[in-house]
């Protein structure tokens, strides 16, 4: 089973330092924008050496050539996972494919299909489309599917369906996990990690709900033994 994905969505490294320090196992992390930008390629080095996995979540959007050249840098980094928008389109993510793997052949390329903090009104109105979010969501990965992409981004209130179409190998990640008594903050589409695992994603990506937490260990090791069917035995 996969472990939890821990968005380290921090500014400073030294934050993060402290963050990861109250942690003794390997853990999968994600490094994102706010982190990235801040601090750079270093950022990822350091936590390699730390011993942790990284998804590096850049959501890259733009032309291919430019996606594709940006990807053989992101190849050459130590990661496991990372991300483009699957809106970019079929070439896009082609040229993003071939860029990445040559480079990180072992590496996840996976696409965020629709965002967590986008409701079914939302996609119908600002994307001007008549599809349910469920048909958008799946019409996304099947492209990326297509373009030679490892998974996508989703809801895991997609998981079921995606894997039904494209295959119990293409993987789903999904965040806007939250439990019952957490914020949703800017989440539209909340999920439990109990939820998460009936509805069979493949990875949780939980961040505010065990970084803004008092006790971030305990809250983790809560929130994997809920994805893991574990808790309570
Ligand atoms: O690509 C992502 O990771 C992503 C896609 C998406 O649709 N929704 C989404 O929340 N994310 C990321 O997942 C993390 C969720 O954080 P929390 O809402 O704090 O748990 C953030 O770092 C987001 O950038």
């Amino acid at each position: 089973m996969n472990v939890p994905i821990i968005a380290l969505d921090f500014r400073e490294f030294d934050t993060v330092k402290d963050f990861l320090g109250k942690f003794d196992e390997k853990l999968f992390v994600k490094v994102g924008m706010e982190l990235y930008l801040s601090n750079g390629p270093k950022v990822v080095e350091e936590i390699r050496q730390m011993g942790h996995d990284i998804f590096l979540d850049l959501k890259l959007y733009d032309i291919p050539n430019t996606v594709g050249k940006s990807m053989e840098s992101l190849g050459r980094l130590d990661i496991q996972m990372t991300n483009v928008h699957a809106q970019g389109g079929t070439a896009m993510m082609k040229r993003a494919a071939e860029s990445f793997k040559d480079n990180n052949p072992d590496g996840r390329l996976i696409a965020v299909t629709q965002l967590t903090s986008m409701s079914e009104e939302m996609v119908q109105k600002e994307h001007q489309t008549v599809l349910s979010l469920t048909d958008s969501v799946v019409h996304y990965a099947t492209l990326a599917k297509e373009a030679g992409l490892d998974g996508v981004v989703s809801s895991p209130l997609e998981s079921e369906i995606i894997h039904e179409k494209l295959g119990p190998e293409f993987l789903t990640v999904t965040p806007g996990i939250r439990l019952p008594e957490d914020s949703k903050d800017d989440q539209v589409r909340v999920v439990t990690p109990v939820d998460a695992k009936d509805m069979k994603s493949d990875y949780i990506v939980v961040g505010r709900s065990i970084t803004q937490d008092d006790n971030p260990r305990d809250k983790y090791k809560r929130i994997k033994a809920l994805w893991e069917g574990t808790a309570g035995e």
